[in-house]
């Protein structure tokens, strides 16, 4: 019988193979802990051949896992499973685990927003759902390699209604992987609190095609980038959830911060015709809106807009 602690990370890409690498990096080939990377073409490819090499910042890693492949159906069963694609992939690979997920399953989705974690909590009711998001800024470099521009990032997740012991236990995990882990009691407010700023953020920056510093140096489009962080506390607060006003200055702070040229993801997405999270980072809001009866025309609009770009 198989005693390790088996954990799959699926979808090596900016997220996955971060988390997943300083994972593989503390665990792979140990005694007790199992390490898969879901990754495919020739990614995995180069990933099984030479290894996965992380550059963050100006520190470089390369890692092997216990296991990389596209073969979902044949894993058996996980104890942990890190959902790192981007939120348009999870429904066709979340299906496929289901031979590998029962009571004791826990899942991790680190998607930007909530749809994804909503979507999983449907589809695995029976599974341990955890809470999470993470602030990095990472990405795919070549075949093999992932980039991570600064070296202090976080992943921060939780949930509740879970027994403490177990989540003190996967605390231990990461935070002696090296990862900097933030296990929070009030983690849905902690993951709306990110959704609060990458929302509007991805949504005005990607209406207009102006750069964050540009949005933060207009007045009438920071009141625009303000009206959008109101409408999304509507929509939160109407789904019971305990978000604080306050949350907007914070953002606002956070945005004054970045860079003058920071673009959002989901900007560079639409300016090299790529797929997009529109659905999840926006489509999510005006959908929940509608449910709740509450108003958010600016959200509605940029949806619009965005839909038909
Ligand atoms: N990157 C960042 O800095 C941040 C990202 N996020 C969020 O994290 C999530 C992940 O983003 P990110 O890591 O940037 O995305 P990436 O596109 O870099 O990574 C996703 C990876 O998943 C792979 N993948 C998709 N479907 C499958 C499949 N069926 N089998 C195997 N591999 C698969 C993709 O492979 P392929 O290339 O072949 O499609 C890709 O390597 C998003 O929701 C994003 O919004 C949040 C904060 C920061
Ligand atoms: C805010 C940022 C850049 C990094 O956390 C991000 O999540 C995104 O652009 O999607």
């Amino acid at each position: 019988m198989n005693s390790k602690l088996r954990i799959a990370v699926v979808g090596i890409g900016g997220v996955g193979g971060y988390y997943g690498g300083k994972l593989a990096q503390r665990y792979a080939d140990s005694e007790d802990t199992e390490i898969i990377f879901i990754a495919r073409g020739k990614h995995k490819e180069e990933i099984q051949t030479n290894g996965l090499t992380i550059n963050v910042g100006s520190s470089k890693f390369t890692v092997k896992p216990d296991l990389v492949t596209d073969d979902v159906a044949g894993l058996g069963k996980l104890d942990i499973i890190v959902f790192c694609v981007k939120s348009y992939s999870l429904d066709k690979i979340a299906e496929d685990f289901r031979p590998s997920i029962d009571e004791s399953t826990f899942l991790l989705p680190l998607q930007n927003g909530i749809e994804s974690i909503e979507y999983l909590d449907k589809l695995y009711p029976a599974a341990k759902l955890l809470w999470g998001c993470v602030y990095i800024i990472s990405s795919v470099g070549a075949p093999g390699v992932i980039e991570v521009k600064g070296e202090y990032n976080r992943l921060v997740w939780g949930n509740p209604e879970l027994p403490v012991k177990e989540l003190d236990r996967i605390h231990k995990l990461f935070t002696d992987a090296g990862i900097i882990s933030e296990l929070y009691s009030d983690i849905v407010v902690k993951v709306w609190n990110k959704f609060s700023f990458i929302s509007p953020v991805a949504t005005l920056t990607s209406a207009i095609g102006k750069t964050m510093g540009e949005i933060y140096e207009n007045a009438e489009l920071k009141e625009n980038l303000r009206i959008l962080m109101r409408e999304l506390l509507a929509v939160a607060h109407a789904k019971g959830v305990e978000i604080e006003a306050s949350i907007i200055d914070t953002n606002m702070k956070i945005l004054g911060k970045l860079p003058k040229d920071a673009t959002s993801s989901m900007q560079r997405d639409f300016m090299n015709n790529n797929q997009t999270e529109l659905e999840t980072l926006i489509g999510y809001i005006v959908r929940e809106a509608q449910k709740s009866k509450v108003e958010t025309p600016l959200f509605s609009k940029l949806y619009g807009q965005l839909k038909s770009k």
